[in-house]
């Protein structure tokens, strides 16, 4: 089938990293600096990346990777370097035969900084370019929230494989549904899912394992028989999207149930396996643009399983214009049979007709 050897290594390339955040997860001293938007990046974020580039470089050494994290303040900041090489070269998964597929020990810390600088790519709507999100999340992760492992491949701007490693998310998807989760802490048992989806085939979940993969099995989205009876998704961050629009939105469709809040692309994999229906993230600042790599491998995830996915405006995402959605604002996912209501709404609450 098509995409089935990329759909493989991102699986792998993804489980392997998730070894490496659930390290960091459990540490206390996270290696946290902030970036210059003042965002937050960890040890986590910067191993996960090298892991997960070195993957797909082994793998597919002519494709282009749209990374979100480079090594600039690593070069800068020995001790902390030293502390993700420590972490990097020692993960491995525990089956030699799928850790062979995605290995091949980097030789020292020059060269995983090398390698995390490989994601620097300016995207666009030819050839073949992942997008890797290294951790989404990463205050979720700090915080002891949900977080998420992200990789897509996009091809000539079509997103065609998407594969998300959640640690924090429980197996089970009728417990997602029943518990707070925003708020759930740790990865003990019972919890890790890894999704992943490739166009045209369909969406599944597996147990995330520290060897190789998991059996899968097919996920969809719920039947909604009427709007009022959905449950929406929406982040944990207040800066990152207008949880006061969100909850205009969700009145006006009648929904009476509380958001259920969970920081990263969980959100997107919750609604894809019907654990919550519908997402909002309806823009907090008129100028910010949405980042490929927080969506491409959601985006598809949802599409696949029953969902659409469009910006406040009605219009799909588009990953042609390079590292950024330049020509979408927001982002409102659903089940096909309600998105245009779901739109309707957004647009009235909005003041955009
Ligand atoms: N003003 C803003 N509006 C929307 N998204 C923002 C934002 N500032 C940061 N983000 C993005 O929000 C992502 C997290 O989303 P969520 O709030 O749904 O968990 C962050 O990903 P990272 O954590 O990978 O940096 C970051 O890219
Ligand atoms: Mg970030
Ligand atoms: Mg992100
Ligand atoms: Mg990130």
């Amino acid at each position: 089938m098509t995409y089935e050897h990329e759909r493989r290594i991102a699986e792998l390339a993804v489980q392997r990293a998730c070894l490496l955040t659930k390290k960091v997860f459990h540490e206390k001293a996270k290696g946290t600096l902030a970036k210059d938007d003042k965002s937050p990046v960890t040890k986590g974020d910067f191993g996960a990346q090298a892991l997960i580039i070195q993957a797909i470089a082994k793998n597919f050494p002519n494709d282009e990777i749209v990374a979100e994290e480079e090594s600039s303040e690593l070069r800068q900041d020995a001790a902390l370097r030293a502390e993700i090489w420590d972490l990097v070269k020692d993960i491995k998964l525990n089956d030699a035969a799928s850790d062979e597929v995605i290995g091949g020990s980097l030789a020292n810390e020059e060269a995983m900084l090398a390698v995390i600088d490989q994601g620097k790519s300016l995207g666009g709507a030819t050839g073949r370019i992942w997008a890797l999100d290294p951790i989404d999340g990463t205050k979720g992760f700090l915080r002891g929230g949900q977080y998420a492992v992200c990789l897509a491949l996009i091809v000539d701007g079509d997103v065609k494989v998407g594969v998300i490693g959640c640690p924090n998310l429980p197996i089970d998807d009728s417990e997602a549904l029943t518990t707070n989760i925003g708020s759930e802490q740790s990865d003990e048992e019972g919890k890790g899912v890894l999704f992943s989806v490739v166009q045209g085939e369909g969406a599944v979940s597996r147990p995330l394992t520290n060897a190789g993969l998991a059996p899968s099995k097919p996920i969809s989205m719920r039947p909604v028989p009427d709007v009022s009876q959905a449950v929406f998704c929406e982040g944990v961050e207040a800066a990152h999207s207008n949880q006061d629009d969100n909850a205009s939105v969700a009145k006006r469709l009648g929904i009476t149930a509380p958001s259920v809040r969970l920081d990263s692309q969980a959100k997107y994999c919750s609604i894809a396996r019907g654990a919550g229906d519908i997402y909002l993230r309806l823009p907090m600042k008129k100028d910010y643009q949405e980042k490929i790599w927080d969506h491409a491998a959601g985006d598809l995830l949802v599409r696949e399983a029953g969902g659409q996915v469009t910006d406040i405006y009605g219009k799909r995402l588009d990953f042609t214009k390079g590292r950024t959605l330049k020509d979408n604002k927001g982002v409102v996912a659903a089940p096909a049979a309600l998105q245009d209501q779901v739109i309707d709404a957004v647009q009235a609450v909005l003041n955009l007709k």
